[in-house]
């Protein structure tokens, strides 16, 4: 090869790399509970919904950026996260934390240069929950981890609330508390899989601590909850028919992923693909059901 060409080849794959620590699959799930609150709220125009895009990104490429500092010991060990950047001695742990601050730090600016300062402190509120709260201290000491530390990641819908109201109210809370209560059927589906990684490194997971059944117990009341709270707004006036109906069969789906989870034997590969089909399965659920807000609230 020659020497322009290894130069090339380096370069890309360092972008990839710095693209790879922002971890871009999961932010795209959160910048869909971002954007559509926002059109919930009113009728945003298209350059705040850019810079709302952008600095949401930035601000939650720069917390996976600190994750993966901050975690690159336990990175190490698990088989999923082995490959990243820090753990395959692709990049130095400290230049990860630079580039996360970086990001950070611009998305702070951004969002309160062109949209509002309490949506640059909702977002950087985000960021400092998910860093300390959840990666430094609850991670790694209690299997309620994610249950507190997962209010990290119900942050977005406020951040996009504020952008188009320039304030917090009930109805911003409200989907805050649905992410809230959908973060444990969605991670502990995962978590219930994932139990060797996990033990290797030391993380105490809600699985290994409580065991199985109380996990799955668990995820069953959280989907409930969920349900509930999904519905309850339709009562209120708040969505119409377009968004019940896709509430109700939504959430039927997840609840019939999470009780076939529960109720079939953990011996049989069928359990292990009804985790694996939840798991995934969350992850459409929560998009779609913000999309049919967003429906709903057009031509409903
Ligand atoms: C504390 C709360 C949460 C925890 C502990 C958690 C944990 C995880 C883990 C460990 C994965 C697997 C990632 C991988 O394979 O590398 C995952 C996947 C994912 N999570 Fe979560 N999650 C949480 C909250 C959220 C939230 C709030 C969102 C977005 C609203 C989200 C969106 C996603 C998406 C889109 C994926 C799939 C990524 C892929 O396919 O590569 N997660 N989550
Ligand atoms: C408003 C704003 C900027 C909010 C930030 C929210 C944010 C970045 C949430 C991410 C939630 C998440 C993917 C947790 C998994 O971490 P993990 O450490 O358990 O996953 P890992 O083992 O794959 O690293």
């Amino acid at each position: 090869m020659t020497g322009a060409v290894i130069e090339e080849a380096r370069s890309t794959s360092l972008t990839r790399d710095l693209v790879a620590l922002t971890k871009p699959r999961i932010i795209s799930l959160l910048l869909v509970t971002t954007v559509a609150p926002m059109f919930v709220a009113g009728r945003p125009s298209w350059w705040t919904v850019l810079i709302v895009t952008l600095g949401g990104y930035l601000m939650a490429g720069g917390a996976n950026a600190v994750n993966m500092y901050l975690d690159r010991d336990i990175d190490d060990v698990m088989s999923r996260t082995r490959l990243r950047p820090i753990p395959s001695g692709r990049m130095a742990p400290q230049a990860v934390l630079a580039f996360g601050v970086l990001l950070a730090t611009t998305a702070t600016w951004m969002l309160a240069h062109f949209v509002n300062v309490l949506t640059a402190l909702l977002a950087l509120a985000g960021f400092y929950f998910y860093v300390f709260i959840y990666t430094r201290w609850l991670k790694r000491s209690s299997p309620s981890n994610i249950v507190i530390g997962g209010a990290a990641g119900a942050f977005p819908p406020l951040v996009g609330w504020a952008a188009v109201t320039g304030r917090l109210d009930l109805a911003a809370l409200y989907l805050f508390l649905i992410i809230f209560y959908w973060t444990p059927p969605h991670f502990w589906a995962l978590a219930l899989l994932k139990q060797k990684d996990y033990g290797r490194a030391g993380i105490p997971m809600a699985p290994l601590v409580w065991g199985e059944r109380e996990t799955m117990d668990q995820m069953l009341w959280y989907t409930v909850v969920l349900l509930a709270l999904t519905i309850l707004p339709v009562a209120f006036g708040a969505f119409g028919l377009i968004y019940l109906a896709s509430a109700i069969v939504l959430g039927g789906l997840l609840l019939r992923g999470v009780l076939r989870v529960r109720s079939l034997d953990r011996q049989h590969e069928i359990w292990t693909k009804a985790a694996w089909w939840t798991y995934k399965y969350s992850l459409l659920y929560l998009a779609l059901l913000f999309v049919a807000m967003v429906i709903d609230r057009a031509i409903g």
